[in-house]
């Protein structure tokens, strides 16, 4: 089941986000010592930043944090997925000294400029370090064109079979060198929560959510809905969601 989470704005989002995020945190801990999460890159940092930062609720040293994709770039760079996180998040955690979360990065010695082939190696080494059972939460941005994690409408990795995490150097949004969960790793993870927020949003999440045909990677990620035991969640500002045919509640 896909359920759809609607707020006005993205305070409003990040309060509720950070909700089922602890939710989810409270029910691992309870069973094991460790919480593996995934995050996304673009604009869902922003608003973990806003809902996860003076939260006394997150547990931030029971997390492994993983990356649902990764551009192929120093870890320092303006592009990297990491970068932005631990620009917005880790350092003013260490600043207020809290123990910090595990971190699972890409491996920034496999980076060469302008040699591609060991993308392939940096993808391999990125997936021996991921739960070979899935993570337990992973959280997804929607890109204005429909693509989710680093999968891109009509790529050839939509089709990816065997790899859990792949590589790609024509990503059509920048940079094009890129590692990427593939649907193969998100099925076996327990939930999987977008967030998408803007005007932008809205043409692709209409395809997505009145177009059963949809062949777009956020409509194929709903269509995990029943291999993910936690199922599938969007969390949407209303001007994503405007005009669209959808069942809207609040977590
Ligand atoms: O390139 C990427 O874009 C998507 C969507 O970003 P957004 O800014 O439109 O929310 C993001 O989820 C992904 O991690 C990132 O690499």
């Amino acid at each position: 089941m896909v359920k759809v989470y609607s707020y006005k704005d993205n305070d409003a989002i990040a309060k509720s986000l950070a909700k089922f995020i602890i939710a989810q945190q409270d029910s691992v801990l309870a069973t094991r010592d460790q919480f593996n999460i995934a995050i996304s890159g673009g604009s869902l940092v922003n608003i973990l930043t806003k809902g996860l930062l003076d939260n006394k609720d997150i547990n931030w040293s029971k997390w492994v944090i993983y990356f649902s994709d990764e551009r192929i770039v120093p870890l320092n760079d303006k592009d990297s997925n990491f970068g932005a996180f631990e620009k917005e998040v880790l350092a003013p955690l260490a600043h207020h000294g809290k123990i910090g979360p595990t971190i699972v990065t890409i491996n920034e010695s496999l980076i060469h400029s302008s040699d591609h082939s060991t993308d392939a190696k940096i993808a391999q080494e990125y997936e021996s370090k991921l739960p070979v059972n899935g993570l337990d939460l992973v959280l997804l941005g929607a890109g204005p064109d429909g693509h989710t994690c680093s999968l891109f409408p009509g790529h050839k990795l939509l089709n990816e079979k065997t790899l859990n995490v792949a590589s790609l150097d024509d990503s059509p949004k920048l940079p094009p060198r890129r590692i990427t969960l593939t649907f193969k790793y998100l099925a076996k993870c327990s939930t999987l929560a977008f967030v998408a927020t803007g005007a932008s949003k809205q043409a692709s999440l209409k395809d997505v959510f009145e177009n059963s045909e949809s062949k777009l990677p956020c409509a194929l990620v709903n269509k995990l809905a029943n291999d993910v035991k936690g199922g599938v969640c969007w969390f949407v500002d209303d001007a994503a969601v405007e005009g669209i045919q959808i069942e809207k509640s609040q977590y």
